[in-house]
């Protein structure tokens, strides 16, 4: 992990998943430093020598318990997520103190379907995610980690036309 100072710091890759299911789509409430307590997609760090589609089966997998195919990528977007919000200096010359992004991820979206469309999302990392839900795209839950709001602010739209 890169140190708090920046030095050294570089982006990372992560790839999430659009779960298909009929018209719904799966997301859990994260429960990490990174994005607490907002809804997100499964998926995580790319690793080093996997491919995005073996990344995607992995995470979920790992997070859900579930067995997804057909992975199609869709798009990629580039993620600065800042630090709480820039402190201002107490005295009374206030400026503002520029604080070091608290991550940055270059974010691969990929879309996939269950092998076994019966199969149920377990939470397989409860220290990590709240549990798991389906989710029509017309009632996503909020707040939304800031990556998918980007994304749904965008009119983007993961379901095949
Ligand atoms: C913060 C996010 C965009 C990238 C990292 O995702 P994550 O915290 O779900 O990572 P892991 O699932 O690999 O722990
Ligand atoms: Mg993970
Ligand atoms: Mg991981
Ligand atoms: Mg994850």
């Amino acid at each position: 992990s890169s140190s708090s100072s920046g030095r050294g710091a570089v982006p990372r890759v992560a790839v999430v998943v659009f779960v298909i299911k009929y018209n719904t789509v799966l997301l859990g409430k994260r429960l990490s430093s990174i994005g607490h307590s907002t809804f997100a997609l499964p998926g995580g760090h790319l690793e080093f020598g996997e491919s995005f589609e073996e990344c995607a089966a992995r995470e979920v997998k790992e997070e859900t318990g579930l067995d997804i195919e057909k992975m199609e990528f869709l798009t990629v977007t580039n993620n600065v997520i800042p630090a709480a919000a820039a402190a201002a200096d107490s005295s009374s010359n206030s400026k503002t103190v520029l604080v070091p992004p608290a991550a940055h991820y270059v974010t691969i979206f990929v879309r996939a379907v269950l092998k076994e469309e019966t199969q149920m999302p377990q939470n397989m990392e409860p220290t990590k995610c709240d549990g798991w839900d389906w989710y029509e795209w017309e009632h996503l839950p909020q707040p939304l980690f800031r990556p998918l709001e980007v994304m749904v602010q965008s009119g983007f739209n993961p379901f095949p036309a």
